[in-house]
């Protein structure tokens, strides 16, 4: 456990070092995201920006260092308790096979995801990414990989947690949409985001940008003003 002052930390990497089969790919990486905060992660690739995330749901461990989800040290048990707070959203949203609609149902069945599938809440998503209704008895496998994308947000959307971790989420999405979507997320004031992107949109007014390879970080005006 952390002895750590609350301080709205919701997030903390310490002295985090990734290694894979003996090869160090991170070392001494430290990181405190606040509630609210939204943070973009930078660096060429392979740099360890998706294994940073994946930590944090207990998908793999550092190999040094501790991390902390709102004051509690990750591990077996506790990314448990992570995971009902956090959205992990993929660049490749994999669903299946099936139509939309069912694999939605199915994914709103589950006990853990704690939220039904609310039709009104779906059909606002749908336009706000700009899915017409025809997408939901589509079977998932022939959309596009745009298409795919927007269907792994709505779905993140429509679980409404309190955290993001977006890994290249608008990859394959056009200019417009990409903006939509950074726009969207970066104006939920409510919403902790952690952020990988080579898309210049999640580049907002409020948002930190941490480059994994110079350790720099460019802080956005909210932290400006509270420094
Ligand atoms: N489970 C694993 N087993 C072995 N090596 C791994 C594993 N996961 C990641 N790696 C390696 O660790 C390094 C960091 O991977 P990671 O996906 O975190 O980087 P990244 O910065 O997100 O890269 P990209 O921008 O290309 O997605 C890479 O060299 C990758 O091959």
């Amino acid at each position: 456990m952390s002895t750590e002052p609350l301080n709205n930390e919701l997030i903390k990497y310490e002295n985090i070092g990734i290694s894979f089969e003996n090869k160090k790919v991170l070392s001494g990486f430290n990181l405190s995201v606040k509630k609210n905060q939204k943070v973009l992660l930078r660096g060429k690739s392979g740099t360890g920006k998706t294994t940073l995330l994946k930590m944090l749901l207990g998908f793999t461990k550092p190999a040094e260092g501790t991390l902390y989800f709102q004051n509690q040290e990750i591990d077996s048990r506790t990314c448990w308790e992570a995971r009902k707070e956090i959205a992990y959203v993929v660049q490749d949203t994999d669903l299946g096979e099936g139509k939309v609609k069912n694999l939605l149902n199915e994914i709103f069945s589950y006990k853990v995801n704690k939220e039904k599938l609310d039709p009104e809440k779906l059909r606002v998503f749908m336009r706000e990414l700009e899915l017409g209704d025809e997408i939901l008895n589509q079977n998932f496998q022939e959309l596009s990989g745009g298409e795919k994308q927007r269907i792994g947000i709505l779905i993140s959307l429509l679980l409404n947690r309190n955290v993001y971790l977006l890994d290249e989420v608008t990859s394959a999405l056009d200019v417009n949409l990409k903006k939509k979507v950074a726009d969207y997320f970066l104006s939920r004031e409510d919403l902790t985001l952690m952020i990988i992107s080579h898309d210049r949109e999640w580049e907002g007014d409020w948002t930190e940008i941490v480059d994994l390879e110079t350790r720099s970080l460019e802080a956005g005006k909210a932290s400006l003003q509270t420094r």
